[in-house]
């Protein structure tokens, strides 16, 4: 007889309040585990994306010491002066690669720009950001700063592994995704392999306590669902990321360490004919107010996955059973990022 104490559990709870419920998966179980295993950690995943759009995962099998190490060298490249971060800017959507300074962007689900501009007048986003994209691609290279000096070929050697490192967990989560929707385990495979996916790096500065307390609609980053189909979502351990529960409230999604958080974005809601989905989510000051004047910075790393974009996105197999039953005509996956990035940013 098998040990039910000891065994592992595929599932438990990571937050559960005002009807959101997150769940803890143990991914070793999808990894490494029996066929039983494997599909009680996938049908934990997506019984996740369903009901609340978020899932954490832990024994993700990303080494601790590579996380520290990109979180390291996130912050030193935040600490270089503004004029050199603002040699490595973002240009455009299509490229969606550089330095992103403080204000620049304000996630919205606005579509109009002059009310997007005035949004980001009125509360812009207390951080600054870093995106990397697929490498070598033809046109559109990355903004490395390995030109700069020494430290500058660290960061571009570490990042570079990172993002492959992440790939790699990108098509192990879509397995278990296939899997726990009844498709066939590989069904995702030639919608990740190509990777064009964005290793976004984030700082949200040391602020001062007052900022929020003047202004009660400021935050670090406002209340948006993310794109593409999940992201990777790494969190130092201060605290602040909020998700929309189904009374509408902003819950905290408490930083568990070891544990990496993985939300669904609007393609994959769209993808599964809404089966799963897209929540919104936000960044506020965190929870408990430090005795000084200034809450501390953060730092976060996210890992935006897409469908390699010249592939064809329309409903899943098994999300419906007539043609109208499909709730989005088809789309290129490339289009629909750069149409919903184009909207995010001004130049
Ligand atoms: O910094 C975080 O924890 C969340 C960032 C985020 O949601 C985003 O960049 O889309
Ligand atoms: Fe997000």
């Amino acid at each position: 007889m098998t040990n039910m104490v000891n065994a592992p559990q595929a599932v438990t709870t990571a937050v559960s309040k005002d009807e959101l419920f997150i769940p803890l998966i143990d991914f070793s179980l999808f990894l490494n585990g029996t066929d039983e295993d494997k599909k009680a950690a996938a049908n934990g995943m997506v019984d996740g994306f369903k009901n609340a759009g978020f899932i954490y995962i832990k024994n993700h099998g990303v080494p601790q010491p590579s996380i520290d190490r990109v979180f390291a060298e996130s912050a030193l490249f935040f600490a270089r002066p503004k004029d050199q971060k603002n040699t490595l800017a973002w240009t455009t959507p299509q490229s969606n690669r550089g330095y992103v300074s403080h204000g620049r962007e304000k996630v919205t689900q606005l579509a109009d720009p002059s009310l997007i501009q005035a949004l980001r007048n009125t509360n812009p986003d207390l951080k600054e950001s870093f995106e990397i994209g697929r490498d070598n691609v033809p046109g559109l290279p990355n903004h490395w700063p390995e030109h700069l000096d020494e430290e500058g070929k660290v960061f571009t050697e570490t990042m570079k592994a990172f993002f492959e490192t992440c790939k790699g967990l990108h098509i192990e989560v879509m397995r278990a995704i296939g899997l726990g929707m009844g498709l066939e385990m590989g069904f995702f495979d030639k919608f990740t392999s190509g990777g064009d996916n964005t290793l976004r790096l984030l700082h949200y500065p040391a602020v001062k306590k007052d900022v929020f307390v003047k202004n009660r609609d400021q935050v670090r980053a406002g209340k948006h669902t993310d794109y593409g189909s999940i992201t990777l979502l790494f969190q130092d351990d201060r605290g602040g990321l909020q998700v929309r529960s189904p009374q509408g409230t902003f819950v905290n999604a408490t930083p568990i360490p070891g544990t990496i958080v993985i939300n669904a974005g609007d393609l994959l809601a769209r993808w599964s004919n809404c089966r799963i989905k897209s929540t919104e989510h936000q960044v506020v000051e965190p929870p408990i107010a430090p005795d000084h004047d200034e809450y501390p910075a953060r730092y976060s790393c996210a890992y935006f996955c897409n469908p390699n974009f010249e592939q064809y996105i329309e409903a899943l197999p098994g999300t419906y059973q007539s043609e109208e039953d499909k709730k989005f005509p088809g789309i290129l996956s490339g289009d629909y990022l750069v149409q919903r990035l184009q909207s995010t940013y001004t130049a």
